[in-house]
């Protein structure tokens, strides 16, 4: 019998969560080297457990929704992603904006007690791409300029805004600006994005080896 899916993706969320949790304690622990030594066996053991069925690469999670662009496991925000941060993200496509609301940890660390710059851009890019495509505008991102204007500490909870700019048949802009939940006047960071939907001839090309429909990155007309 198929699996329900919504009992799969509870299942697979909470070992995200769980396994987002063991990223942290490996990332900060100061446990003497008999117990690094224990917990590396055990997480072996749980590799062997995973590793039963896999997907291939290339291969849709049967948790994801592709036609929408629903990820589980996205580094981004995927809940069943251990190194996702995960931010939470909010469509609001009648604006052209949506808005992501994530607290970066030790495991995105660049600079001592500051989140890496390159975390900071995936976290741009992404509400770039999506204030775009929750607009109908879906592409993949052609261009992307990263603004670092304050150091960003760990710990502290962020607010990400993306908003759509023009459209210019498949070429969409978009600017993305970043601030601390408690001091949304003070730019940490910006992005300007272009994003470019693709042909459908070519979306096929592209995601012929996932064997599916790809609607999310192209103009959309009937996906929802
Ligand atoms: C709910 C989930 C939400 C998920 C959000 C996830 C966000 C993730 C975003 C990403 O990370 S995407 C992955 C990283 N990006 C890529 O892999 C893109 C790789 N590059 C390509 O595939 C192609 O270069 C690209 C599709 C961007 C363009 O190829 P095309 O052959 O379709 O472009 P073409 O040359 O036909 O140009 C189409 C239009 O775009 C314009 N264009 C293309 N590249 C450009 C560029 N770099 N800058 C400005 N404009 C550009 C081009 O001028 C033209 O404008 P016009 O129609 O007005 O003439």
């Amino acid at each position: 019998m198929a699996e329900d899916r919504a009992a799969r993706r509870d299942a697979v969320g909470a070992l995200g969560d769980a396994l987002r949790d063991l990223v942290d304690a490996a990332v900060r622990t100061e446990v003497p080297i008999p117990d690094l030594e224990k917990a590396a066996l055990l997480a072996g053991e749980i590799t062997q457990l995973l590793r039963a069925d896999l997907r291939e690469v290339h291969e849709i999670a049967s948790v994801d929704d592709p036609e929408i662009g629903e990820r589980w496991y996205s580094p981004v925000y995927g809940p069943g992603s251990p190194v996702a941060p995960p931010m939470l993200v909010e469509d609001f496509p009648d604006e052209g904006r949506c808005v992501g609301r994530v607290t970066v940890g030790k495991k995105h660390e660049g600079p001592p007690g500051l989140v890496h710059g390159g975390v900071l851009a995936i976290l741009l890019d992404h509400v770039l791409a999506r204030s775009a495509r929750a607009a109908g505008h879906g592409g993949l991102t052609a261009t992307l300029t990263v603004t670092y204007r304050r150091p960003v500490h760990l710990g502290v909870p962020l607010v990400l805004t993306g908003r759509l700019g023009s459209v210019d048949g498949r070429r969409a802009t978009a600017t993305a600006r970043l601030v601390a939940e408690d001091d949304p006047a003070t730019t940490l960071a910006e992005g300007e994005a272009v994003l470019v939907a693709l042909r459908s001839e070519r979306a096929s090309e592209v995601f012929a080896k996932t064997g599916r429909a790809v609607g999310a990155w192209t103009t959309r007309s009937s996906d929802g």
